[in-house]
């Protein structure tokens, strides 16, 4: 199961990766879909409005030409009631007439059905035409209405035609026969060649029962034929519409647009074949599907460099992390901790062995750069963000320092903290800073050890020669930078010290130094500093003090030394001291200069009887 979870950790950014690159892909091609789909329903939208407009204004057209057909009928046929004689002579005027625009023959049934006259030729024989169905409309019908035949075969011409026909009645309104014009089918479709229409498009004037009249193109193979189960037939069909359907002539798909022509009981019908309808489409979606598959390619190209890239940072990252587990396992087996951090976000990552060092289980610390501040002596703070940023300026190669942290027992430890910026911005700003903790309590201990051994009497714990006057040179230092301050030099020397060593012994003697050293830690300031110059010999640096106020120290000193003698068992040895003292002058060259007015001072107390303070004032 962990394998698992770490199998797909690992593998996660190639996961995601492919995720994205699949989802793209996904989006690309559904945006293609969509959009190809769109176009497909607009053509298609587009085409039936097209066809829906052109039905119109083709019905429009039909009407008007039935029209002018229909107003020759009644004309030939007034003429034919008022002069039969002339009528062939009217017609062939009529036919010169309208030539241009209409062609037709004219022929004239006698109510009993047998041809009377003919425009081709007059018949040498009776030709008995009732048993044709528009003879017979006519014959059963009583009305006065234009028939509109199916194509019929021309008995005598023999050619297909379209028979327009009218009732002849005759004074008494008695059924007198039927005139008759026949039309080519072709008048029908004459204007539509001019229109320049899409190739496999198709037009045809139907009559409302389904007998096609005319059809263009191939006018041939819908003669004489009719069409079934279209919407546009029967009782109920609308006025016009769309449908779609495969030619029963020609076997083509086609989306179909209908007309109604109601007075005459026509129905224009045009169609388009789906084939050209969608022929744009087929060009955008193999122009879309080749930039799909383009862009496919593109994307997997970008996802394959960018898993490589990623593979090729994963490699690298996990190098780093195995060296840097190796140093930080390598320093904490040191007894070092190990710090990682992260400059930015002031996030710090402590190993276990600093947190181990200050007394801590690890989970008691936490990420914080604070975790780090608020341990640190609130003495050493300053010194080492002092270090901190002279390295992040780039002033130190390396930063180091030595601090105190407060352990959990509320104890201190030294530490020593070193480490270097490993990442930095574009302006050289620091990003990531590791380093190591090493405890130094146990050296800093020694130090401090040998350096109170290096600076300090063993005897009376104060500071010995050389480390007073070091501190005497400071204080020097001090006055020359600062001439209107004041200090004070003392040399103390205990009177007739060699008799007390020679009448109680030199143990004794120690005890007399001993007693005089912590009279004198008792009487001084914090600020002053005291010294065993060698032997009896004491050295006192009184800062900030006049000669006048050395004076004062140094009498009240003496009386202090008088009024305590040394007890020893149930001895009680009276000491006293003698001190001579000058001021720290600006203009002393070196300290050896104050010693030695203040030594002159202190022969000179020697010399008035000891037990006293003796200023040298030059
Ligand atoms: N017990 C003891 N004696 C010391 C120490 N250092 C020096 N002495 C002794 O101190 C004595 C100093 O004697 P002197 O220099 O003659 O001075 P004094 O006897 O104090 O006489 P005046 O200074 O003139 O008053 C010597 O006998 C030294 O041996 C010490 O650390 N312990």
């Amino acid at each position: 199961m962990n394998k698992t979870i770490q199998t797909v950790q690992k593998n996660s950014p190639y996961l995601q990766l492919g995720l994205i690159v699949g989802l793209l892909i996904t989006i690309l091609w559904t945006a293609i879909y969509l959009d190809l789909q769109r176009s497909r329903a607009e053509l298609y939208s587009k085409s039936e409005r097209d066809l829906s407009n052109l039905a119109l204004a083709f019905g429009k057209e039909i009407e008007s030409s039935v029209k002018t057909i229909d107003l020759s009928l009644l004309d030939l046929r007034q003429y034919w009631r008022g002069n039969p004689g002339d009528f062939g002579a009217a017609v062939r005027n009529r036919q010169a007439y309208l030539k241009k625009e209409l062609a037709f023959q004219v022929a004239i049934i006698g109510p009993d059905g047998i041809l009377l006259f003919s425009s081709l030729e007059q018949p040498s024989t009776p030709i008995d035409l009732s048993d044709r169905e528009h003879f017979r409309v006519h014959q059963v019908r009583s009305t006065d209405e234009l028939y509109i035949s199916k194509p019929v075969l021309g008995r005598l011409s023999k050619q297909w035609s379209i028979q327009f026909t009218r009732p002849i009645y005759d004074k008494d309104d008695r059924f007198a026969g039927v005139i008759v014009l026949s039309v080519s089918p072709e008048y029908f479709y004459r204007f539509y060649r001019s229109i320049n229409l899409p190739a496999d498009a198709a037009i045809s004037v139907l009559r409302d029962s389904g007998e096609i009249l005319a059809r263009y193109p191939d006018p041939g193979v819908a003669l004489g034929k009719s069409m079934s189960n279209a919407p546009f037939m029967g009782p109920m069909a609308r006025e016009e519409g769309t449908f779609r359907r495969i030619s029963q002539f020609d076997g083509i798909e086609r989306l179909y647009a209908w007309r109604k022509i109601g007075e005459y009981e026509l129905d224009v019908v045009i169609g388009y074949s789906i084939k050209g309808i969608f022929a744009p489409y087929g060009e955008q979606r193999s122009r879309y599907i080749a930039v799909g598959i383009l862009l496919s390619l593109l994307l997997l190209l970008v996802g394959y460099l960018k898993l490589i890239t990623t593979r090729q940072q994963q490699n690298a990252a996990r190098k780093l992390a195995e060296n840097e587990e190796r140093w930080r396992v390598a320093l904490e087996a040191a007894g070092d901790g190990v710090w990682d951090w992260n400059v930015a976000q002031e996030r710090v990552i402590f190993s276990n062995g600093w947190k181990t060092m200050l007394g801590f289980l690890p989970e008691e610390i936490g990420t914080g750069l604070d975790e780090w501040k608020k341990r640190v002596h609130p003495d050493d703070m300053a010194k080492t963000m002092q270090d901190v940023m002279e390295h992040f300026s780039g002033k130190t190669k390396f930063y180091a320092n030595e601090h105190r942290v407060r352990c959990k027992d509320g104890g201190w430890k030294w530490i020593l903290d070193r480490g270097m910026v490993i990442q930095r911005d574009k302006d050289g700003n620091p990003l990531r800073m590791v380093g190591t903790h090493t405890d130094i309590s146990s050296r800093k201990e020694m130090e401090q050890t040998l350096n109170k051994l290096a600076t300090t009497d063993a005897l009376t714990e104060l500071s010995n020669r050389r480390h007073f006057l070091e501190r005497l040179n400071n204080e020097l230092a001090r006055i020359k930078r600062y001439p209107g301050t004041h200090a004070s030099v003392l040399m103390a020397d205990l009177d007739y010290f060699k008799k007390i060593n020679d009448t109680y012994g030199h143990a004794v003697g120690d005890a007399a130094l001993k007693h005089f050293s912590t009279l004198l830690r008792g009487t001084a300031r914090q600020s002053d500093f005291l010294g065993r110059l060698g032997g009896e010999e004491f050295g006192v640096l009184l800062t900030g003090t006049d000669v006048s106020e050395a004076k004062k120290f140094s009498d009240h000193l003496c009386t202090a030394l008088r009024e305590s003698p040394l007890k020893v068992g149930e001895l009680s040895i009276p000491i006293t001291v003698s001190i001579g003292l000058t001021r720290l002058k600006f203009t002393d060259t070196d300290v050896e200069q104050a010693l030695h007015r203040a030594d002159m001072a202190l022969y000179e107390a020697k010399r008035l009887g000891r037990d006293r303070a003796v200023t040298n004032c030059e």
